[in-house]
């Protein structure tokens, strides 16, 4: 627990977070707008919450999903809304790319999660740029490098922020949100994604 703890600085981000990997921007969208995006995307999304399969064993995806955009490469996509619009023109210009889908993400409170992954599925290439926007609870974004485990990284992300992924980032290194023991509230996640 101390060595985790050793890895923050005051302000709550690991010490030499690799810029070449991640870019973060707190406040991005102001607090009375992202108070109101947080509970638009709350009651207005037909959340749902898959199954994963995992050595034969199904597991419910301890977090609630929904994609939007307008690719026809991921079944059940729905169509952009003027706030999912709005929200993705903002990070275009950061991200230098554009985007044609969005996955949501709804932690509701400390139990959910989502595992150690990388985002490098065949549809967006190897080196994919994602641009992660965050609402509602402040919660740890963990990353670590695939061929070294013991090199991590933290990065608070807090109510209205950005974070951009790079495109080496999903190739040599894995993501979390980690489960919290401390009582939380909800948080939503959007990432935006190209999908080719
Ligand atoms: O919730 C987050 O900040 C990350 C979500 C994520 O890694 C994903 O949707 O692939
Ligand atoms: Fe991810």
């Amino acid at each position: 627990m101390m060595e985790q703890l050793a890895l923050f600085s005051p302000a709550g981000q690991s010490k030499g977070l690799p810029k070449h990997l991640l870019d973060y921007q707190p406040g991005m969208i102001g607090t009375e707008e992202s108070d109101r995006l947080l509970t638009h995307f709350i009651d207005n999304t037909p959340w749902k919450q898959t199954k994963q399969k995992l050595w034969d064993k199904e597991y419910v995806t301890p977090r609630l999903t929904c994609w939007y955009g307008d690719t026809e490469k991921i079944a059940g996509t729905l169509p952009w809304t003027a706030e999912l619009r709005a929200i993705r023109e903002t990070v275009e210009p950061l991200a230098g790319i554009s985007f044609n889908s969005v996955l949501l993400n709804y932690y509701r409170d400390g139990n959910d999660s989502v595992a150690w992954h990388s985002d490098k599925e065949s549809i967006m290439g190897t080196q994919p740029i994602i641009a992660s926007v965050s609402f509602g609870e402040v919660r740890n974004f963990d990353i670590r490098n695939k061929a070294d485990h013991s090199e991590k990284y933290a990065v608070r992300l807090e109510h209205g922020s950005f974070l951009l992924m790079k495109s080496g980032l999903q190739e040599g290194w894995e993501h979390r949100i980690a489960k919290s023991a401390r009582p939380m509230k909800a948080r939503i996640n959007l990432t935006f994604r190209l999908v080719i």
